[in-house]
């Protein structure tokens, strides 16, 4: 017997009617939920966001840190690239964060910070280097400073080499901070190389010196991100840049040797890279490029 319509249950009759999606704006918002879901880990780990962005002309990363236990879930961002900077926006305006910080770890040559233009478009934004970089910003930091975003925290180790104001910054050491540490090595080490010493400064036995004393002495398990690669690696350890890095790995003579035979192209920006009149790599006037 075939019920009329209105003698279905009504859950049944829901069932079988098609349903329209509901308009954006009606919908529940996704930000708290999927922040949350982001973070991994338990306890202290569960207050960190944490992106690794690509930008693919200069093979730069930058690195999205939030903290989404803090009720304004401040963010910082590392390393951003002019061409992607509406991109890191985006992506910053959807997980509902606030970004504070735009930072550098160190005056580029091969591509034009997005800190400049960060700034720009949201003015609250504090751009931040090396006072060893000779470079603008709104704030400078030093060996053993501290940068806070809510309860998390980044620490700044002088790592010169590739340059001279290149530093790393390393997510707190305190029960309180992610486990495993984090350490955002800029050029000082790239997956299993380093940047290159030819130019902006650079010095191999500073280099050298750095990522051994820096680097090389945190905790086996640290994961280590640069600020470039091209080869296709994400993240490494330390544990695993002392046992297969193929440069740093080597004693210091031979590893000057490699570094003063390296033979790599000159990138495009090297000539206009002035630090005296950069505003964390934006240059007034722009260079041409
Ligand atoms: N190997 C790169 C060459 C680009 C380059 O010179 N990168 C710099 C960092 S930006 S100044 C560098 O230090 N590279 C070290 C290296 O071993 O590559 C390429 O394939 O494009």
């Amino acid at each position: 017997m075939v019920l009329p319509l209105r003698l279905i249950p009504r859950v049944a009759a829901a069932a079988r009617l098609p349903r329209a999606p509901l308009p954006i704006s009606r919908r529940a918002p996704l930000v708290p939920a999927l922040a949350m879901a982001y973070s991994t880990g338990s306890g202290a780990d569960r207050r960190l966001l944490f992106r690794q962005l690509f930008e693919k002309e200069s093979s730069t990363y930058t690195y999205l840190l939030a903290d989404v236990a803090d009720p304004n879930k401040p963010a910082v961002l590392i390393d951003p690239v002019d061409r992607t900077v509406d991109r890191d926006l985006n992506l910053i305006n959807e997980l509902g964060l606030k970004l504070v910080y735009a930072m550098n770890t160190h005056v580029h040559a091969d591509h034009v910070t997005g800190t400049g233009l960060i700034k720009t478009k949201l003015p609250g934004v504090k751009s931040v280097i090396s006072r060893a970089s000779g470079a603008k910003a709104d704030h400078f930091v030093d060996h053993g400073d501290k940068i806070h975003f809510g309860n998390l925290f980044l620490e700044v180790r002088a790592t010169p080499g590739h340059t001279a104001g290149c530093v790393t910054y390393i997510t707190g050491d305190a029960d309180s901070q992610p486990s495993p540490r984090m350490a955002f090595t800029g050029d000082a080490l790239i997956i299993r190389a380093c940047g290159r010493t030819d130019f902006q400064g650079g010095s191999a036995d500073l280099l050298y010196q750095s990522v051994h004393s820096q680097i090389f002495t945190l905790p086996k398990d640290t994961l280590l991100y640069p600020a470039h690669d091209y080869k296709g690696f994400t993240v490494s350890t330390v544990e695993e840049e002392v046992a297969y890095n193929a440069r740093l790995t080597k004693d210091k003579e031979t590893f000057k040797t490699i570094m003063d035979n390296l033979n790599l192209p000159y990138p495009k920006m090297i000539d206009a890279a002035v630090p005296a009149n950069m505003v964390c790599g934006i240059q007034d006037p722009p260079p041409k490029i």
